[in-house]
């Protein structure tokens, strides 16, 4: 589904990612780890568009979209769930989902319900009410609604308690169950290995290893060492 074929992004004259390739298949779950600085944030924001390359190829479908503005690269049916959580502070949760469904795929906000059971409790409450937990929930449950045939989330878990992190990695085993294809920018080796198809380990923005889950497992001696500090 998308190819990214050695990118490079920049930062002003700052060189974050050299010939970085990944690959998602239809319905694949991929993750992208390193430690924090590698550019797995920038890899996101590059097929997003937000952060353009400057050089490589990203393909949705055989199309190039590199050279296109975020909101065509939404279009197209890529969804981004930013590390920053953003949810519209004075509307409730019910109306943070309205604004963003589009009737055209298998989400609606009674599927998105389903999956996070404590948002439908919350329904009436205002997003700005919520804990930090919630509204990542909810910040993946609007990008849902958008029926995204690839949908790219970032440290989705990121400065959550134990407790509510569990819970979101059941949603994203949840969401990989229903065929959702996905890359998540991920920090955590252990949730990667439970539930990745195929993992990216960067480092100082190249690929420092690509493996299928099984390979990673039997490889694991290899990737901590990438991932220490
Ligand atoms: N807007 C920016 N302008 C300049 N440099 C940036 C910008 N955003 C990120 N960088 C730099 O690019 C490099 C990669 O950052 P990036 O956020 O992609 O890493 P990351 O692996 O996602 O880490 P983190 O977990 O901290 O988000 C870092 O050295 C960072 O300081």
């Amino acid at each position: 589904m998308l190819t990214c074929e050695a990118i490079n992004t920049f930062y002003g004259p700052a060189h974050v990612l050299f010939d970085v390739d990944v690959k998602v298949g239809e319905g694949d779950m991929v993750c992208l780890i390193g430690r924090n600085g590698v550019g797995k944030s920038t890899c996101l924001k590059s097929i997003m568009g937000i952060a353009p390359v400057t050089t490589g190829q990203i393909r949705l479908d055989g199309t190039e979209i590199s050279a296109l503005p975020p909101y065509r690269i939404a279009r197209a049916g890529i969804g981004y769930v930013p590390e920053d959580r953003r949810v519209f502070a004075d509307l409730t949760v019910e109306e943070n989902l309205e604004v963003a469904e589009r009737h055209d795929g298998p989400w609606n906000r009674k599927a998105v319900y389903e999956l996070f059971p404590a948002l439908q409790e919350f329904r009436a409450r205002r997003g700005g009410l919520l804990s930090g937990g919630q509204q990542q929930m909810l910040t993946i449950a609007r990008t849902l609604v958008g029926n995204p045939r690839l949908l790219l989330i970032d440290e989705p878990t990121e400065g959550l308690s134990p407790l509510v992190v569990r819970t979101l990695e059941d949603m994203i085993r949840g969401l990989k169950a229903k065929g959702q294809t996905m890359l998540l920018a991920a920090q955590d080796l252990r949730f990667s290995l439970s539930v990745a198809d195929v993992i990216y380990v960067l480092d100082r923005g190249r690929v420092a290893y690509c493996g299928d889950r099984a390979q990673a497992s039997a490889d694991i001696e290899r990737i901590r060492p990438i991932l220490s500090v």
